[in-house]
Order: C-alpha cells, then sequence, then structure tokens
C-alpha cells in the first residue's frame, strides 16, 4: 500500500509520571506512516484527493501540545484513534520518541503502535 509519512515532528507537551514532569514541557518526536492510495491525487495532480501531510502536522501538533498524558502510550492512542477518524485513515502506524527520558538511550526512548480504521 502507498503511505504518506511524517518523520521526526517535533512538539513540546506536559507528559510524564513523576511529579516534576508536571511542572514542565518535554520535547517529543512523532513519526506517523499512513495508508493511502496516491494514484488518484497524483492522476489529477490534486492536493484534495490526497492526505495533506501539512494538515496532519498541524493536527497532531495542536492535539499533543494542548494534552498532558503521564503515559506515551496514552497519547499514542488518543492520536491514532482522532487521526484514523478525522482524516479517513485506513491504517497507520505511530511512534512517539521521548528523547530526553532516558539520557543513556541515545536514540530516545518510547513506543511504536499500529492501528486500523473499524
Ligand atoms: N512505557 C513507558 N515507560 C515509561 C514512561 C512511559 O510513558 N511509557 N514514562 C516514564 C517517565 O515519565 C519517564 O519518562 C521519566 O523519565 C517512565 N517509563
Amino acid at each position: 500500500m502507498d503511505q504518506v509519512f511524517i518523520r521526526g515532528l517535533l512538539v513540546d507537551a506536559v507528559i510524564g509520571v513523576y511529579a516534576w514532569e508536571r511542572e514542565i514541557r518535554q520535547s517529543l518526536l512523532i513519526d506517523l506512516e499512513m495508508d493511502w492510495d496516491i494514484r488518484a491525487a497524483a492522476a489529477g495532480d490534486d492536493l484534495a484527493a490526497t492526505l495533506d501531510y501539512a494538515a496532519v502536522c498541524q493536527r497532531v501538533h495542536d492535539y499533543t501540545a494542548a494534552s498532558s498524558f503521564q503515559l506515551i502510550e496514552s497519547l499514542a492512542e488518543r492520536l491514532a484513534a482522532l487521526l484514523l477518524e478525522e482524516f479517513s485513515i485506513p491504517r497507520l502506524r505511530l511512534r512517539i520518541t521521548k528523547p530526553g527520558a532516558v539520557a543513556e538511550a541515545q536514540g530516545g526512548v518510547g513506543v511504536s503502535i499500529e492501528r486500523s480504521r473499524r
């Protein structure tokens, strides 16, 4: 299946389990791979026929920046559900990296999920 993807979308949010984490904003990196048949958009050279990655970035940014979950798992599930629904995406893979969470983990730590529209 074709995909529209977003890599390394940087968003600051209140996220974390510990008391000190509730007082600050921390950076998150969000990666998305979204199934989308791009042939109609390519044939018509038409933005309206494809999944607008800029619109998805804006929605992800706005939702995440306003959120205040403890676990990145919670953010991942909510984000996946709203994107599947609002953009009529059949299936997506979503990864959230919390770069500063574990100093020794140079590549960051996080979660990755794959979800489909029901
Ligand atoms: N699987 C997870 N493990 C941990 C999370 C999380 O969201 N998912 N969060 C924390 C703390 O908030 C941590 O980021 C503080 O450094 C610990 N483990």
